[in-house]
């Protein structure tokens, strides 16, 4: 049994999930101590518990602990991956509603059934566009195209936007199994080709992603960058807005977006998206902070080494690397000074 410090570094569900991911694909039994005793409340909150099921699922893992604010989790796979058609909903682990981001369940369970013989179909439900997450189209717009290019063949298609506080969103992953991943250089990130994006509301009036997106194109042209931000007016299960932008580069993409919510203008939305997108590009790093983390889990499963610079060196990136290491699958070395990571597999 490996045992893991649910309080170690970040302290978040992201230790969780990782561990989650790496017990499905190696079969090892695990037991997670201290679940995100950093966050103010800790233990498993919806979202996590869903992910939890959704991995046991997949391999059929036996479960102690698995409840709404259970600190401690024992996770024990009976099987290898099972590819197939999987449904997971949020509100089954919160019958009142949640917003729990299905895109981290979706990276849970993603890598193990990219792995496994077969190809899957997953439906999942909850929150979809939802802060201190990655949105559906960051993960359509960067995190896939990024592990596409790693051999790893996934698509999403969104059937219902789901905002916090709400959540009701839907998506469905179509992941193709028996992937071999390499492994990925990202030293350098090219030119800008340019800066796409999206503006979006559900119920809501047309007038606001269109000033999201002008303010936003004003900005971005403004400080010399190519811009084209789209705008959509979409029905749902309740009122929400965003913006959402993609950094093309030569080699790499880069994704941020803003969040709409009451008393804060859509100019306002737009310039929360523009100002994140604006600072990383000063940084000239090809990874930007959230994707910095978000590739430590297909490098340390590539049958190459990976070496990739990141715009900011994050706790969760660090956090990430060492719940890694615990499994012995890799050996990843992040240097601070010059921001870049290297994982070289099957070494830890
Ligand atoms: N704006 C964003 N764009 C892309 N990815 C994001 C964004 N914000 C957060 N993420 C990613 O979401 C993940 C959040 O992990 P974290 O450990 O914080 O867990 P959590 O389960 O959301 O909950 P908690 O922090 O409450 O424990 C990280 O991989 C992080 O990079």
């Amino acid at each position: 049994m490996i045992e893991i410090d649910g309080s170690y570094g970040e302290g978040g569900g992201q230790i969780l999930r990782t561990s989650l991911s790496l017990a499905a694909i190696t079969g090892h039994a695990i037991r997670i101590a201290g679940i995100r005793a950093g966050r103010p409340k800790p233990g498993l909150a919806p979202q996590h518990l869903t992910s939890v099921r959704a991995a046991a699922r997949i391999c059929q893992a036996q479960l102690r602990g698995d409840a709404l604010g259970s600190m401690m989790l024992e996770f024990i796979p009976s099987s290898s991956v099972q590819a197939g058609n999987y449904t997971f909903d949020v509100k089954e682990a919160q019958p009142m509603g949640s917003a729990g981001a299905v895109t981290l369940i979706l990276q849970t369970i993603l890598l193990p059934l990219a792995l496994a013989t077969g190809d899957s179909q997953i439906t999942l439900r909850g929150g979809t566009h939802v802060s201190f997450s990655p949105t559906i189209f960051y993960i359509q717009q960067v995190y896939l195209p990024m592990l596409q290019r790693m051999g790893i063949d996934a698509k999403i298609k969104l059937g219902a936007w789901g905002w916090h506080p709400q959540g009701g969103g839907e998506v469905k992953l179509l992941v193709s199994g028996g992937s071999q991943i390499e492994g990925i250089n990202l030293l350098q990130r090219g030119d800008l080709q340019r800066v796409r994006g999206l503006a979006v509301v559900t119920e809501l009036p047309a007038h606001i992603p269109q000033r999201m997106a002008n303010r936003a194109e004003n900005l971005l042209t403004a400080a010399g960058l190519k811009a084209a931000v789209q705008t959509l007016r979409e029905t749902g299960v309740a009122a929400g807005a965003g913006i959402f932008l993609t950094a093309e580069y030569k080699n790499s993409l880069a994704g941020f977006g803003g969040l709409g919510r009451l008393r804060l203008t859509a100019e306002k939305v737009a310039d929360m998206a523009c100002e994140q997108l604006l600072k990383f590009h000063q940084t000239g790093a090809p990874v930007d902070e959230h994707l910095g983390d978000q590739l430590l889990l297909p490098a340390a499963l590539a049958s190459q080494e990976s070496q990739y610079r990141v715009a900011e060196v994050s706790t969760h990136l660090t956090t990430n690397a060492a719940v890694i290491e615990q499994f012995g699958l890799a050996r990843v070395t992040v240097d601070e000074g010059e921001k870049i990571v290297a994982v070289v597999p099957g070494s830890g």
